[in-house]
């Protein structure tokens, strides 16, 4: 079977209308169009499937709230399942070529994934939908191809369905499975892969000096159709849930900053105190540096340093004294030494941020882990040299594989290797108030937030005291 796209004939227009030339198809609904265009840019473009879906759903803003939740629905869906989908589809169709052509392989995976996951799209409009979508996109060929493939599956739906979990654990690929399991186990695993909500919440890290519980009714006020609770891991994160643009929030940038509750726990966990000078190493756009720097106030200083200069130029206003270029795998740059506590967010799989962003699973390799753990141990020796004598460091990572985590510890606790810079690196347990809040075992120097554990994106995080 050879597909040729309506688009490819010249049928539809820019706008994506069936024109003079085809017949008039029946209309898809604009989730599933809003879906398919997504999952057509994450596979066509390599985009991620959070800002595609952004960018789509505040193009239409005519798009009801429910019709918004199922576009993210399939979206997220469709990503996390699509091995085990194309491997259900491929069973039931001889010819492969469906995948070949975006708009029809993302309408057969999402027909597929209502079928056997969606309670609320009954089986008929699962088919009927797919169907027609396929029939505009290609032609009444591929769209009888589409039907016979989702009624069989339909019927096979009708005599038992898979768990959502089974489905996601298959659809991981196999080396992240075997990485997931020596890191957390079986259990841990399937756990880790499965777990939602998918997406996560909105997270809000509020000022140190802001009350969180006045800020919760605050914003609630502000936006009262919107799901607004206290954080568990980090004292200082609000979850949000339908409250549209943050930024349009009162407080945004002066009491709160958007972040993630795994990340603000990280930069809490460097324990900085009024006062200090720290070093946010691997800085990024600084969303660590706003925390850091309320952290130490005015009597202390928070520097910013990354390898990407025009990141930097976000992190100065987040609250940076000083920003630094570097790279941090063949040096020092110009960065200052003598910080009391250097933190290390250092570049990473990724992995941990699976739930909201889950065409990571798609898109790493196994390989991908050794470069990375080898980088990581250079990045975290250089920029350890920063610190005073006696100072501290945390390395984190947004992963959760032992291979960027305990296996990074072992080396840098280690003796360095020939070129590398003579620090020693020593674990040491966490000294900031928060850990206790997190049920970190006293006198532990390494942590991993969980998303099934601890409701916040996977990260690790090790604490070391620095001496040279
Ligand atoms: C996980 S991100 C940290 C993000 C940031 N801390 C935040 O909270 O948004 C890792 C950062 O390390 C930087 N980076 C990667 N390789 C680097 C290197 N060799 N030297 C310095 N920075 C590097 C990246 O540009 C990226 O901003």
């Amino acid at each position: 079977m050879t597909i040729r796209t309506r688009r490819d004939r010249g049928e539809v227009q820019a706008g994506g209308e069936v024109g003079a030339a085809g017949q008039e198809p029946p209309p898809t609904s604009a989730a599933r169009s809003v879906a398919a265009r997504v999952l057509a840019r994450v596979w066509e473009e390599s985009a991620f499937a959070a800002a595609a879906l952004d960018a789509e759903l505040s193009r239409l803003s005519a798009l009801d709230g429910r019709d918004a939740g199922l576009a993210t629905e399939l979206v997220y869906g469709v990503l996390r399942t699509q091995v085990y989908l194309e491997d259900r589809i491929a069973k039931l169709a001889v010819s492969k070529r469906w995948a070949g052509d975006p708009a029809v392989r993302a309408h057969l995976l999402m027909g597929a994934y209502s079928l056997l996951f969606l309670d609320r799209v009954p089986a008929f409009a699962a088919v009927s939908e797919a169907v027609n979508a396929i029939r505009a996109a290609a032609d009444d060929r591929v769209g009888a191809f589409a039907n016979a493939v989702l009624r069989r599956l339909a019927d096979e739906a009708a005599l038992g369905r898979p768990t959502l979990v089974d489905a996601v654990v298959a659809s991981a690929p196999g080396w992240l499975r075997g990485a997931l399991r020596r890191a957390i186990g079986r259990a841990g695993a399937s756990a880790f892969l499965a777990a939602g909500p998918v997406p996560p919440p909105l997270g809000l890290c509020l000022s140190p000096e802001e009350d969180r519980e006045a800020w919760v009714a605050r914003l609630l006020e502000a936006s009262p159709n919107a799901t607004i609770e206290a954080g568990r891991a980090s004292p200082r994160a609000i979850l949000v849930r339908g409250a549209g643009d943050l930024r349009r929030l009162p407080g945004f940038g002066t009491a709160w900053l958007g972040q993630e509750e795994g990340a603000q726990t990280v930069a809490l966990l460097l324990g900085a105190r009024p006062g200090e000078r720290v070093l946010d190493a691997c800085a990024g756009r600084g969303n660590k540096t706003w925390l850091l720097s309320r952290q130490v106030g005015s009597g202390g200083a928070v520097d910013a340093a990354d390898i990407h200069p025009n990141k930097l130029r976000v992190a100065m206003s987040a609250g940076a004294r000083a920003t630094y270029g570097v790279d941090w795998s063949g040096g020092t740059g110009d960065v200052p030494e003598g910080y009391d506590r250097v933190l290390v967010d250092a570049p990473c799989s990724g992995v941990g941020t699976l739930r909201r962003r889950p065409e990571i699973g798609l898109r790493r390799e196994e390989h991908d882990l050794e470069r990375l753990s080898a980088l990581q141990v250079t990045i975290a020796r250089h920029a350890a040299t920063r610190t005073r004598d006696g100072g501290r460091m945390v390395f984190a990572v947004c992963s959760v594989l032992r291979e960027e985590c305990e296996a990074v510890v072992e080396r840098l606790s280690g003796t360095p290797g020939p070129g590398e810079p003579a620090v020693k690196l020593t674990p040491t347990p966490f000294d900031a108030a928060e850990a206790t809040a997190l049920g970190i075992a006293e006198g532990a120097s390494g942590v991993r937030l969980l998303p099934h554990v601890h409701g916040t994106d996977g990260y690790f995080a090790a604490m070391f005291v620095v001496h040279h």
